[in-house]
């Protein structure tokens, strides 16, 4: 059997005197949606800030290994911009943080820039008319119109990214991380703030990627209707500790998940319905 794309091992993180994460391991397989659930201030953001270079974790080895090849990251030992650019990790936010003034085209374009500064040879002449400049942005405007396309975003390609309506940041997001290439889409809380038509929009959404182009994704959401629709694996934290991983059908039904997280009134029925 293949490597898993990310193993994490007895990842702890410490803030002070504060274990925000003790000694959490688990996998996320390429073409695979992996969740990763739990009540407020489990730890959920904090595994993310490790996986994504913000935060040096205290103890652990994070494992990326790009599908198809032997090629093994150590991310805990790479700098932040070698995460996205070298292993292929690529993120979205809690909160939205695209370029509101930019373009929803240029938003695009410049997740794209460590590749057309290269092509440019980091020069001015490079970027005033060098062909492998040319050729690298032409192929970054097409790659950047490919998402677009993909994510329903075409026609407001000229729309400055700020006007968009929320669920449309929120897929614009999504596309710019894709145009990275990711081995691993990293989402943190990508339904938050979505209406359930545009939280079903995001589940085909994020589908498509899983299915089309066999990229793990790694999910933080408190909602269940999308975790449980969507996920192959939910691996759930509490006050930093893994208390259960599995299948969102035996997610459901473990007690110690059901006490701490889902809860067992008619409330949390209708939150993993
Ligand atoms: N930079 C930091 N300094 C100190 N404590 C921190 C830091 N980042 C996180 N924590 C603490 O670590 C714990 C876990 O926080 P984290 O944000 O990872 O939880 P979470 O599961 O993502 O919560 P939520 O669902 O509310 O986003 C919390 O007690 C939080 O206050």
């Amino acid at each position: 059997m293949s490597r898993p794309l990310l193993t994490v091992e007895h990842l702890t993180m410490r803030f002070g005197g504060l274990t925000a994460i003790n000694d959490v391991s688990f996998e996320a397989q390429a073409g695979h949606i992996t969740a990763v659930i739990g009540p407020n201030g489990a730890g959920k953001t904090t595994v993310f800030n490790c996986l994504t270079g913000f935060y040096k974790p205290t103890v652990g080895r994070l494992t990326l290994t790009r599908p198809g090849s032997d090629q093994s990251f150590l991310l805990e030992r790479l700098d932040d911009f070698r995460i996205t650019k070298t292993a292929g990790v690529a993120r979205t936010f809690q909160n939205i943080r695209l370029f509101t003034g930019m373009s929803v085209l240029e938003n695009l374009m410049v997740a794209q820039h460590n590749r057309l500064m290269r092509a440019s040879g980091y020069s001015l002449l490079g970027l005033a008319g060098w062909p492998s400049f040319r050729k690298a942005e032409a192929e970054a405007v097409e790659k950047a119109r490919f998402w677009l396309n993909r994510t329903g975003l075409i026609a407001r390609a000229d729309e400055p990214a700020g006007s968009l309506p929320y669920g449309d940041q929120r897929r614009l997001e999504i596309a710019r991380a894709m145009c990275t290439d990711p081995a691993l889409l990293c989402l943190d809380e990508p339904a938050a703030g979505l209406n359930p038509r545009e939280s079903a929009e995001l589940n085909a959404l994020l589908l498509m990627i899983r299915n089309d182009y066999g990229v793990g994704l790694l999910l933080i959401e408190h909602d269940m209707s999308v975790v449980m629709e969507i996920s192959d694996h939910i691996v759930v934290l509490d006050y930093g500790r893994k208390i259960a991983e599995g299948t969102p059908a035996q997610i459901k039904a473990n007690p110690d998940v059901i006490r701490a997280y889902l809860g067992e009134d008619d409330e949390a029925e209708g939150a993993v319905a």
